[in-house]
């Protein structure tokens, strides 16, 4: 009786419907190897705000434009920030790197410095020289492979990786850079190998993050590998920035920037604008998102619109036609045809719609306790947007499974990628949107273009357009399971791949 009266009544939650969750392990085990998909289906039985639990945690999933919309845009603020995760923690220097920082000051200075000093319209076009002479060095190793199989997969992630580390880092940190000239701290595969794990160990569910007790046994390893993970790539990001560091102090005021570590360590100067100050380890965790976040994405979403157009040769006809038409069939496509290339910019929608490359976007969570639809989301709840289920939902699309580009071509169809539009979400909307899409698309409209512009492409003996695997491989980015090999044939005669624009 006593107890009854000192005791405060705790008031019922109201949660989202979802599947009833088991004690301790909630319906981890129910998610399966496409955690998306698995939840897709369950979305369709509970509706698109749903409850599920990981473990002892409460998880909400979106998965319609509008309820994206609440989280995103409407009540953006509560829900800016990340949930915090062993991934953050031990790969992401303790939340510092942008994309695990919660929602405060750290996270925003580091947006403002990503904003204003590495992808402005300015700095972005300052860099395109560097980007044309890698794409040119790609297509000429492309050039060199006519008649042979190439997994196509293989030379865009080094293409995109040396686009990056060139913009990012400068060019002479890698023993296979320019020859084998350079006294390279890794090589290109090293490091790619290194952004692998990265992505791996970014996308994994780790048992002890949402069954606190078992944290500390660490059952799967995972802890143990990201630990491994971040060692080795801190030891190459400390040899990188004392390099650059030798050279900003020896040149003094005359410092002139060549690439973003250059543009980040003058932030660290005593005479750096005070709100945009940095420390060394603010530094390192910049660069962090950069390569990893630059590398990857960009490859990922190549791959997947070099499978879909290799699946739909109607839709490579006219991409083909319009990019003929642009050039004249004189020159490779540049980075500011774009504009003239609605086409291309469908197939890019289009392929982003079926495979947003994380499709479920990075975790969200709450800072506050919030309503959304009626329902309570407690504080700590972690939120999903399900952007691959709101990208094949037949209310929202007509034939949603098909790969139609020209559904983004039809009168008032113009729907926007980047945020505003809630049906199709790539990179996410609001405060935690994507700070690097335009350099990604950049990379991405000119490779996939001048990929079909510049070759033919057949099947090795005994494949075919069937045998394209479309299947995924879930993760922090989701890449087709399989990668295909395909042979290069020229579109044009030889001199045109001595071109240098
Ligand atoms: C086609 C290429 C790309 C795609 C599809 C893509 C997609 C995304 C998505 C879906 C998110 C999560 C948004 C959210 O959680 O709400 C994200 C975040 C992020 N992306 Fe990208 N991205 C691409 C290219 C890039 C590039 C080139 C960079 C940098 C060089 C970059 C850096 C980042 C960073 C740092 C974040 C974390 C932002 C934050 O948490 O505040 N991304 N991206």
């Amino acid at each position: 009786f006593i107890l009854k009266k000192i005791k405060k009544p705790t008031k019922k939650v109201n949660f989202p419907p979802g599947p009833t969750p088991w004690p301790i392990v909630g319906n981890l085990f129910q998610l399966g190897y496409r955690p998306h998909i698995t939840l897709d289906k369950l979305a369709k039985q509970y509706g698109d705000i749903m409850r599920v639990k990981f473990g002892m945690k409460n998880v909400v999933m979106a998965a319609s434009p509008k309820m994206a919309e609440e989280f995103l845009k409407i009540q953006d603020p509560i829900f800016a920030s990340r949930p915090p995760l062993s991934a953050g923690k031990y790969t992401g220097y303790d939340f510092k790197n942008m994309t695990w920082a919660p929602y405060g000051a750290h996270w925003k200075l580091s947006r403002k410095v990503y904003l204003m000093e590495l992808f402005s319209p300015k700095r972005l076009s300052s860099f395109e020289p560097v980007r044309l002479e890698e794409r040119i060095n790609f297509f000429k190793g492309l050039y060199a492979k006519i008649g042979q199989p190439v997994v196509i997969k293989k030379h865009i992630r080094h293409y995109t990786l040396s686009s990056i580390s060139r913009v990012v880092l400068g060019d002479k940190y890698f023993t296979d850079f320019k020859g084998n000239e350079s006294s390279g701290l890794l090589s290109l595969d090293e490091l790619i190998a290194q952004i692998d794990e990265w992505m791996i160990l970014n996308g994994e569910l780790v048992i002890g993050d949402w069954i606190p007790f078992l944290q500390p046994l660490d059952l799967q390893g995972l802890i143990k590998r990201m630990k491994n993970q971040h060692e080795k790539f801190d030891n190459f990001l400390t040899v990188v920035i004392a390099d650059h560091k030798v050279k900003m102090d020896k040149a003094g005021d005359a410092f002139d920037p060549k690439d973003m570590v250059d543009l980040l360590l003058m932030l660290t100067r005593d005479e750096a604008d005070p709100d945009m100050k940095l420390d060394l380890e603010g530094v390192k965790s910049l660069l962090h998102d950069l390569i990893p976040g630059g590398t990857d994405t960009s490859a990922t979403t190549m791959e997947w619109a070099i499978h879909e157009l290799l699946l739909h040769p109607e839709a490579l006809k006219k991409l083909r036609e319009e990019m003929d038409k642009v050039t004249g069939g004189e020159r490779w496509i540049q980075e500011d045809d774009h504009p003239n290339m609605p086409y291309m910019e469908a197939v890019i929608k289009e392929t982003l719609r079926l495979h947003p490359l994380s499709p479920m976007l990075a975790p969200h969570v709450a800072i506050e306790d919030a309503k959304v639809a009626g329902y309570d989301i407690p504080k700590g709840t972690t939120i999903l947007i399900n952007t691959w289920s709101i990208g094949r939902n037949d209310a929202y699309w007509e034939n949603p499974s098909e790969f139609k580009p020209e559904r983004f071509l039809e009168a008032g169809k113009d729907i926007s990628m980047m945020g505003q539009d809630f049906s199709l979400l790539p990179f996410g909307a609001g405060r935690r949107r994507c700070p690097g899409y335009s350099l990604g698309l950049r990379l991405v409209r000119t490779t996939v273009g001048n990929v079909f512009h510049g070759f033919n492409w057949k099947f090795p003996e005994g494949f075919t357009k069937d045998d394209i695997c479309m299947s995924e491989r879930y993760g922090l980015t989701t890449c087709p399971e399989v990668s295909t090999s395909v042979i290069p044939e020229p579109r044009f005669p030889a001199h045109f791949y001595q071109r240098s624009k």
